[in-house]
């Protein structure tokens, strides 16, 4: 849209005793998120008017009687794709850790007192040994190879005392002239060649019952929960699912999301001309998603005016199936905007039809050009938060599309948009994924409250302290990209310890 004359209705740093901007409280607004996205969850809204799309995965719990993805129903996806989404089932181990009892040493597995005749070897992958040992025998193993049956404990190549051939003394206590194996010699690399020649070893010291020998199920228990649902899938969780036998994993998918900027002032690449600004969310949207769990799927940018707002809004026409010796009609017009090459393509199950939530750049405030209300109004929306009372960010908007999908209105100024996305879209997409709210608390000094409004004020952690770090206008990333946190300041705060929101990424 053309530059408007829009004159801020309060200066954002101060509190100055201005009138409150109109709207819910903030925790209000927050709780409001939350409750939408469970509304979603438990099929409380209507099923999506998208029509394509069963998307991919076997659902767990089954799609919707429409035969569609029910937002938040688990999927079972293979492993790789399942990084990032929150567990749907508790994570049991289909094999027990170790499988079975194994040497946790390489060295030499033994039966009874020493000495001990080596009778053979096993190697990890290899034939296990196939009779079980007898005292005084031995065979030498590497870590990780199952031990014979009648093995009392696992003798250390280090701890070794070996020789070659027959015994020449009786006593294990003074078995001659005997060698540690030959620190040079890889007794793994391959067969000593011709039939192997006997080999004797003691022990350099006492070796104790069950020395050096993992146990069946030690480390985990067939059977065994090792994570609950809900839990985030992490690199390391997938590993631990692979080493407890999975290939796929049941999860909660991440919410797709799509994205809508809206303006004709915003441009999209170079320094902008003229009247012309430089878009500042579209960029953060994506990673910002990513960190909560969801995805942007799909992402597009509409000239001013209502009408492309609301066909962008509107549910798609009904497609109809191809028929034979026609080619498939083009995709209708959807809420989810185009897919967006300079994106990773979504996983199956993340295609444009999961899409439950839209975020709308701009075009939330009162001006001329700011349409967003008027089209939801159009399209019989319900609107669910209009204004919120806090500083930057009050023009933020939450509305349920007739079909359910959930409207995200951010501010234009980006970091109002900052701060009205962590209030209304983090928490929904937090939601949608089955996590918790993992909210912390620090000391803030040097702030002013505003006596309505809640704050939101960019700052470092330094302990449990949080120091603001300026430059937090809502027109600029500025403060935000120096801070790790926001500190949430209530309305006539009055030095209490505050909440910090955590902001993606500072590490
Ligand atoms: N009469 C009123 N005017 C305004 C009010 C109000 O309550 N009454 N609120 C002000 C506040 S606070 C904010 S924040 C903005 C929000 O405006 P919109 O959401 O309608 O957004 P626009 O008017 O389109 O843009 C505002 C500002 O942000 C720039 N912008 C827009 N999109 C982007 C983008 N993607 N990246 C970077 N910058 C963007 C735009 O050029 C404008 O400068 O409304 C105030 N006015
Ligand atoms: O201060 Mo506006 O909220 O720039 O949100």
């Amino acid at each position: 849209m053309p530059v408007k004359p829009h004159h801020h209705p309060h200066s954002h740093g101060g509190a100055g005793g201005r009138p409150s901007c109109r709207g819910v409280a903030w925790e209000e607004a927050r709780r409001i998120a939350v409750a939408a996205a469970r509304a979603l969850i438990v099929g409380n809204a209507p099923p999506p008017h998208s029509p394509d799309v069963p998307i991919g995965g076997s659902p767990v719990q089954g799609p919707d009687a429409g035969g569609r993805s029910v937002p938040g129903a688990p999927v079972v996806v293979p492993l790789v794709e399942a990084l990032g989404c929150r567990l749907a089932l508790p994570l049991r181990a289909s094999v027990a850790v170790p499988g079975a009892d194994v040497a946790a040493m390489d060295g030499y597995a033994v039966g009874g007192e020493p000495p001990w005749r080596v009778v053979g070897r096993v190697l990890a992958g290899g034939r296990p040994y196939g009779c079980p040992l007898r005292a005084g025998e031995a065979v030498e193993i590497a870590t990780g190879a199952p031990v014979p049956d009648g093995t009392s404990a696992v003798l250390r190549h280090e701890d070794a005392l070996v020789r070659p051939g027959a015994p020449t003394c009786a006593s294990p206590s003074a078995p001659g002239p005997a060698s540690s194996p030959d620190p040079g010699r890889d007794g793994w690399a391959g067969e000593r060649g011709g039939a192997p020649s006997p080999e004797w070893v003691w022990g350099r010291g006492p070796l104790e019952a069950g020395r050096h020998v993992r146990r069946r199920g030690e480390d985990v228990a067939e059977g065994a929960v090792v994570l609950e649902a809900g839990v985030a899938v992490t690199p390391v969780v997938l590993a631990l699912a692979a080493g407890l036998g999975h290939d796929t994993l049941p999860v909660r998918p991440r919410p797709a999301v799509s994205v809508l900027v809206t303006g004709d002032e915003v441009v999209h690449e170079g320094v902008p001309g003229p009247g012309r600004v430089r878009d500042a969310i579209g960029p953060f949207l994506p990673g910002l998603v990513e960190w909560a769990g969801g995805r942007v799927v799909a992402s597009d940018h509409l000239p001013d005016g209502q009408e492309p707002l609301l066909r962008a809004l509107s549910p798609p026409a009904r497609l109809e199936p191809p028929r034979p010796g026609r080619t498939a009609p083009p995709s209708p017009p959807s809420h989810v905007g185009r897919a967006d090459p300079r994106l990773p393509p979504p996983p199956p199950w993340a295609r444009a039809g999961a899409v439950r939530v839209v975020v709308v750049c701009g075009a939330s405030s009162k001006g001329p050009a700011d349409h967003l209300r008027a089209v939801l109004d159009r399209l019989g929306a319900e609107v669910l938060v209009d204004g919120v009372a806090v500083r930057p960010g009050h023009p933020q908007l939450l509305a349920r599309l007739r079909c359910g999908t959930l409207v995200v209105g951010l501010p234009g100024n980006p970091y109002a948009a900052l701060g009205a996305a962590l209030t209304l879209l983090v928490p929904i997409l937090r939601t949608l994924t089955g996590a918790t709210r993992a909210g912390s608390a620090g000391t803030l000094a040097a702030v002013r409250p505003h006596p309505e409004d809640t704050r939101l004020v960019a700052v470092r952690r330094r302990g449990d302290q949080a120091v603001p770090v300026g430059h937090d206008r809502p027109g600029s990333l500025w403060g935000a990209a120096l801070a790790d946190a926001l500190a949430v300041v209530p309305p006539g705060w009055r030095g209490e310890p505050v909440e910090l929101i955590e902001l993606p990424g500072r590490g």
